[in-house]
């Protein structure tokens, strides 16, 4: 767990980290993944490394961009994941377009099929094999959630597919693809982001001793798992 004084900081210090465990990686084999996630922090992390300075040590030609979770909408929605993503880092880093690879929008080619849009996520999921993502980012919600696995709904207890669709997403919208749990924990390294008093209680839960099944307190990286806070987040510790 690290905990840093302002939002700006934190961002900086998980870019360095993402930075670190991509370069790890390509040194180590021909290509890296690394998860995205939607939410606030997770695309002002995105925007750091866009400006960090070793951003130019990674050969991003060779990384394969995923998501953790997407909003099941237009592509050309401003909620989508994706576009954010894009706005904040991939349009300013030389990375290989094939290498880019988005949940399904509901106008795409499966059209408003959430669940053969799922699938088909699944399926590219799981041309993987065995082997997990390298690294993987988290946004943490209020309610402790992390990508699109919300506490007490069925996703969270999903231990075979690796993708899966949500139809009654609490946090609007209320269709999402997402990663689920037995696919997030063979990630290598998995990085958590809160950020704000509106996410103290979760933290404070997550990290506790009746953590029970809350969605952030199920996930860890295969390797390393790192929770970076804020002082507002880390306020209940
Ligand atoms: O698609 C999503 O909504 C995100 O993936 C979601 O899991 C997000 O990361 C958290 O809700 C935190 O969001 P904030 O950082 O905006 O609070």
């Amino acid at each position: 767990m690290t905990v840093h004084e302002s939002t700006a900081v934190l961002c900086e210090a998980v870019a360095t980290e993402v930075v670190r465990g991509l370069a790890d990686a390509l040194s180590r084999r021909p290509s890296a993944s690394l998860v995205l996630t939607g939410g606030r922090a997770g695309t002002a992390v995105l925007a750091a490394i866009r400006e960090h300075a070793a951003s130019r040590t990674v050969d991003w030609s060779r990384v394969d961009f995923y998501w953790g979770d997407e909003r099941f909408v237009p592509a050309d929605h401003p909620d989508r994941n994706e576009s954010q993503a894009r706005h904040a880092l991939l349009d300013h880093i030389p990375v290989d377009p094939a290498r880019i690879h988005p949940m399904p929008a509901s106008d795409g080619v499966h059209g408003n099929d959430l669940v053969a849009a799922a699938a088909a996520y699944r399926e590219l999921v799981r041309a993987m094999g065995q082997e997990g993502f390298d690294v993987c980012l988290l946004g943490v919600g209020e309610d402790g959630h992390v990508a699109s696995l919300f506490p007490g709904l069925p996703a969270m207890s999903e231990r075979d597919l690796p993708v899966v669709a949500v139809t009654d997403s609490p946090k609007p919208p209320p269709s999402r693809i997402t990663l689920t749990l037995p696919v997030i924990r063979r990630c290598d390294e998995v990085f958590l982001l809160a950020t704000g008093s509106a996410k103290a209680s979760a933290v404070a839960t997550a990290l506790g001793a009746n953590a029970d099944n809350l969605p952030a307190a199920s996930v860890s990286g295969a390797s390393r798992t790192v929770w970076f806070l804020d002082t507002a987040a880390a306020s209940e510790l």
